[in-house]
C-alpha cells in the first residue's frame, strides 16, 4: 500500500461528529476492521458483526500495533467518548463510536478522502457472470487506453497484477484503502464484484457507484439470506435512485422489473437482451432509456459472433470467447461502456482482443483450421454438464472430453460425472486429476463404472499424454474440453505436488504445431 501518512483520522471523525484531539492525530496508516491485518501503526475498527463482538480482538489489534480503536457501541450517549486502554508496552486512545458497524464504509470513505469520487466504479451483482463482466469490463478499458482495476473472486488491481482479498468484496476498510491505491496508482477505472453478502452488511456505499450492472438471479446462498426474496432485495441495495447513477440491467431477467419498479424516471437505464428483439423490449412497460439486443448469434470452435442493435446504433461484434453465457456478459458490459459515452464501433473493436478469464473456459488453437482445446475447472457433475453444453454451442463436429476426479474426496461423483459426460460429449478420455493417496486406476474404474457403455471411454491415466494424445487426434473441426485442472499449475499425486500447468502445456501444444 502506498502513502497514507496523509489521511487525517481527525478529520475524518470530526465529520461524524467527534472531536479527537489532534495531538492523538499522529502516525496512524491504515484503517482496518480485521485484527488479522492490523499492522503497526494502524487504526482497527472493533465492530460487531455476525458471528464475533469485534471488541474481543481489541487485544489482538494492540498487540499488532493498533495506535487508536474505534469502538463500536449501541448506546448514542457514548459517542465520541474517549478512553485509554492498557497495552503491553502503552496505553492506546479507544474513541467510542454509536453504530460504528452500519457507519464503517462512510468513515473508511471520509479518512481516505473519497477516492471514488474522482474515479470511474463499476460495480456488477447477479448470482453469475460478475467476474466474467470485470474482467471483460477492465479488459475493453485497458484497449482503450483507460487504465483499469478490478476488485472480485480473483483478487484486487490490474487485470494482469491480481492481489488476492479474502472476499469476493471487501469489506469496508479494505475496499476504501483499495480505491485510495488504485487512485494513487492512476488506475481511476475500477469494475468490482458486488455480492448480496457486502450490500447487505454495507461493506459499500452504492451511492459510489457510478454505473450499477445486474446479469441474472439464480438460486444461491439462501443459507445466508433465508429466501429468495431476501436475496433479490439484497441485490437489489445496489441499485440508488440517486439522480446520478446508471443501471445496466438484463431484460431476459424476470427480476428486473422490480428494481425498474424502484426508478422514479428512465434517465440513463439501459436494458440488453440476447433473446428478445429491440421491439419487444421496448415495447414492454419498461422504465429505461436506452436499449441493447444480440441477434443473429453464432458459436464457431473460434468464439461468438453476433449482431448488435442498440438505441446507439448497429455494428457485428466478434469475440474469441466461448460459451453462449457470455454474449450475456458482453451484451452488459458493452451497455455500462456506451452509456459511459465509448463509442459503439470502438467497443466492437475491443471485443475482438478479449481474453477468458485464465482457466475458465479458455480456448486455444493454432488457426481457423486446428482443433479447438478448451480449458475449464469444471470439476463437479453440474460444471461439467455447463461446460459441456457451453461447447456444444459451438458446433464442434466432435465433443471430446478428458477428465477425471480427485482421490480422497467425494466418491459419489465419480459415477454422476460419467453420466453427465457420456450424455453430453461424443469421445471421453479418462485421466488423473489430484488422484492423491488412492490408486489412480481404481478412480478411472469406479468413473466407468457410471457409463452405460463401459467401452465408451479410453484410459490413459497421465493426463499430459492424455492431454496431447487426444489432441492429435481430435479432427480440425472438433472441441476437446480439458475438465477439471483450469488455472491450477499442479498435480497432486501420493503426497508429491507435481508442477501440471494445462494451461502452457496446450499453449505449447499449439505453438509447436504452428511451426
Ligand atoms: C458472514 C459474512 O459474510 N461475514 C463477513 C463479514 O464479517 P462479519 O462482520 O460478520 O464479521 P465476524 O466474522 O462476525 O467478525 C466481527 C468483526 O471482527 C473482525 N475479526 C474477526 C476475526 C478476527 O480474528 N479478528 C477480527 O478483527 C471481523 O473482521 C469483523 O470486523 O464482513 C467481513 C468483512 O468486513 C467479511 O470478511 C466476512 O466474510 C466471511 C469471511 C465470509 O466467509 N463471507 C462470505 C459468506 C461472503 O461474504 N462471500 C461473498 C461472496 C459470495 C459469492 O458471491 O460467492 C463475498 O463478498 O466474499
Ligand atoms: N451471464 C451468465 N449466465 C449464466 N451463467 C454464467 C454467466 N456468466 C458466467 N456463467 C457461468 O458461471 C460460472 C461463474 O462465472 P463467473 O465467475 O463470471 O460468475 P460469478 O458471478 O463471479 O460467480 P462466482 O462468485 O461463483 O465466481 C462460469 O464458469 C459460467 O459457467
Amino acid at each position: 500500500m502506498g502513502d497514507v501518512t496523509a489521511y487525517s483520522i481527525t478529520s475524518a471523525l470530526a465529520k461524524f461528529k467527534i472531536a479527537l484531539d489532534p495531538k492523538l492525530d499522529v502516525g496512524k496508516k491504515h484503517i482496518v476492521n480485521d485484527s488479522r491485518q492490523v499492522k503497526p501503526g494502524d487504526i482497527f475498527a472493533a465492530v460487531r458483526g455476525t458471528l464475533e463482538q469485534g471488541h474481543v480482538f481489541i487485544e489482538a489489534a494492540i498487540a499488532a500495533g493498533a495506535s487508536l480503536i474505534l469502538i463500536d457501541i449501541d448506546d448514542e450517549a457514548g459517542h465520541g467518548q474517549l478512553r485509554w486502554l492498557q497495552g503491553p508496552n502503552h496505553a492506546v486512545a479507544a474513541i467510542e463510536f454509536y453504530n460504528l458497524g452500519q457507519q464503517l464504509a462512510a468513515v473508511a470513505s471520509e479518512y481516505y478522502r473519497h477516492p471514488a469520487t474522482s474515479m470511474t466504479l463499476y460495480g456488477v451483482t447477479g448470482t453469475n457472470g460478475k467476474t466474467s463482466c470485470c474482467q471483460l469490463i477492465a479488459q475493453m478499458l485497458n484497449t482503450l487506453c483507460k487504465p483499469a482495476a478490478i476488485i472480485g473472486t480473483l483478487g484486487a488491481g490490474p487485470v494482469d497484477d491480481l492481489v488476492t482479498i479474502n472476499n469476493t468484496t471487501p469489506g469496508p476498510t479494505m475496499l476504501q484503502s483499495l480505491l485510495a491505491q488504485f487512485k494513487q496508482d492512476g488506475l481511476h477505472n475500477v469494475a468490482m464484484e458486488v455480492s448480496s453478502h457486502a450490500l447487505e452488511q454495507k461493506r459499500l456505499l452504492p451511492d459510489l457507484i457510478d454505473v450499477a450492472i445486474f446479469t441474472n438471479l439464480s438460486r444461491d446462498h439462501l443459507d445466508y439470506h433465508g429466501s429468495m426474496q431476501a436475496y433479490s432485495e439484497a441485490k437489489g441495495k445496489l441499485f440508488v435512485d440517486n439522480g446520478h447513477q446508471r443501471w445496466v440491467l438484463n431484460g431476459d431477467d424476470k427480476q428486473t422489473k422490480s428494481y425498474l419498479r424502484q426508478r422514479a424516471d428512465k434517465n440513463s437505464v439501459v436494458l440488453f437482451s440476447s433473446t428478445q428483439s429491440l421491439q419487444q423490449l421496448r415495447s414492454d412497460d419498461t422504465k429505461a432509456e436506452h436499449f441493447l439486443v444480440a441477434s443473429n448469434i453464432e458459436c464457431h470452435p473460434q468464439g461468438l459472433a453476433f449482431d448488435v442493435c442498440s438505441t446507439w446504433g448497429d455494428v457485428k461484434v466478434t469475440t474469441p470467447l466461448i460459451g453462449r453465457f457470455n454474449v450475456d456478459n458482453l451484451l452488459a458490459c458493452l451497455s455500462a461502456l456506451l452509456i459511459q459515452g465509448y463509442p459503439l464501433q470502438d467497443l466492437a473493436d475491443a471485443a475482438l482482443h478479449l481474453q477468458a478469464v485464465a482457466g475458465r473456459m479458455e480456448a486455444f488453437s493454432s488457426d481457423a483450421a486446428s482443433v479447438t482445446a478448451v480449458v475449464d475447472y469444471a470439476h463437479t457433475p453440474d460444471a461439467l454438464e455447463n461446460a459441456l453444453k457451453a461447447c456444444r454451442y459451438h458446433n464442434p463436429e466432435n465433443l471430446w472430453v478428458v477428465f477425471g476426479c480427485g482421490g480422497d474426496r467425494d466418491t459419489g461423483k465419480r459415477p454422476l460425472m460419467a453420466q453427465v459426460a457420456e450424455q453430453y460429449a461424443d469421445r471421453l478420455v479418462i485421466t488423473n486429476d489430484n488422484p492423491r493417496s488412492e490408486d489412480p486406476q481404481a478412480i478411472a474404474d469406479d468413473i466407468v463404472a457410471g457409463l452405460a457403455d463401459k467401452s465408451a471411454a479410453k484410459i490413459i491415466l497421465e493426463r499430459r499424454q492424455a492431454v496431447v494424445d487426444t489432441l492429435s487426434q481430435a479432427g480440425a473441426q472438433d472441441m476437446v474440453l480439458l475438465a477439471g485442472k483450469g488455472h491450477e499449475d499442479y498435480m497432486i499425486i501420493g503426497e508429491q505436488r507435481i508442477d501440471y500447468d494445462e494451461r502452457a502445456l496446450v499453449a505449447d501444444y499449439f505453438s509447436r504445431s504452428n511451426r
